[in-house]
């Protein structure tokens, strides 16, 4: 995943924002053995049960079921908001591996993208082979629906946790942006996207969330990584 350049990476982040153009309808910098995803794909273990769930829209009369809606007319392909770039300073807990980094400045609320990868039971036999991955999103956990970018995905799979994230002199000391749950009007089924928080995000910021701390707990105690999977990186 390590992707060595000859930037000379700022303390802040990744030096100035370059260009987002898409090579061959694949984002800058996107990992050649992995697919790009423009919508999700499913997991034959989905259940009718689970489709069900997965295609039926939040309750509008239930404040706590209202989703963000990504709209039918929103592109799809790579983002224009974003690009992915391999992370080349040192201090950066996340060096040798990739980030996400503004390329304009994003406003509070906005949604970044949508949070594409393999739809997928999220317990029980169907979710066994994503267990190990750290790419697992909760989309539904009534509907027992998670989503795996792990093996293949979009953007939205290179978005780094906040801790030790090199900012001025110190680490940021909090996330500017979250995972959500949303109503993706293109495909008419729930889904997943991540929205910049209330501080905003600067041109050529790293955009990071917080995976939450039992994504952390676990891996430190090297314990079952199912709770990892999907609590934490939904959830602050
Ligand atoms: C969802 S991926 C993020 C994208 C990843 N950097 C990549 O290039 O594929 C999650 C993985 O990124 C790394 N990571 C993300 N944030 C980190 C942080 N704050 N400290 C250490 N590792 C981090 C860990 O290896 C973690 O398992």
């Amino acid at each position: 995943m390590a992707g060595k350049t000859k930037a000379n990476p700022t303390s802040k982040g990744q030096g100035k924002p370059r260009s987002a153009k898409p090579t061959n309808g694949l984002p800058k910098n996107w990992p050649s053995s992995l697919p790009y995803l423009t919508s999700p794909i499913y997991s034959s273990a989905l259940t009718p049960d689970h489709l069900t769930a997965l295609r039926t829209p939040a309750d509008p009369f239930k404040q706590s079921e209202t989703l963000p809606l990504i709209p039918a007319s929103h592109p799809r392909g790579p983002s224009a908001r974003v690009h992915i770039l391999p992370i080349t300073n040192p201090s950066h807990p996340a060096h040798g591996q990739h980030g996400l980094f503004a390329v304009r400045d994003l406003a509070p609320g906005e949604l970044i993208a949508p949070y594409f990868g393999e739809v997928h039971p999220g317990t029980g036999d169907g979710a066994a082979r994503h267990a190990d991955s750290d790419y697992d999103l909760w989309v539904d956990r009534d509907g027992d629906i998670a989503v795996d970018a792990a093996r293949g995905g979009n953007e939205g799979r290179f978005i780094n946790d906040y801790r030790g994230v090199p900012e001025g002199a110190g680490t940021r000391r909090r996330a500017n942006a979250e995972f959500r749950a949303v109503w993706d009007g293109r495909a008419g089924e729930r889904g997943m996207g991540v929205f910049v928080l209330k501080a905003g995000v600067k041109r050529g910021e790293e955009v990071c969330v917080s995976y939450g701390k039992g994504f952390w707990g676990e891996r430190k105690e090297g314990e079952g990584r199912d709770c990892n999977k999907v609590q934490s990186l939904v959830m602050l």
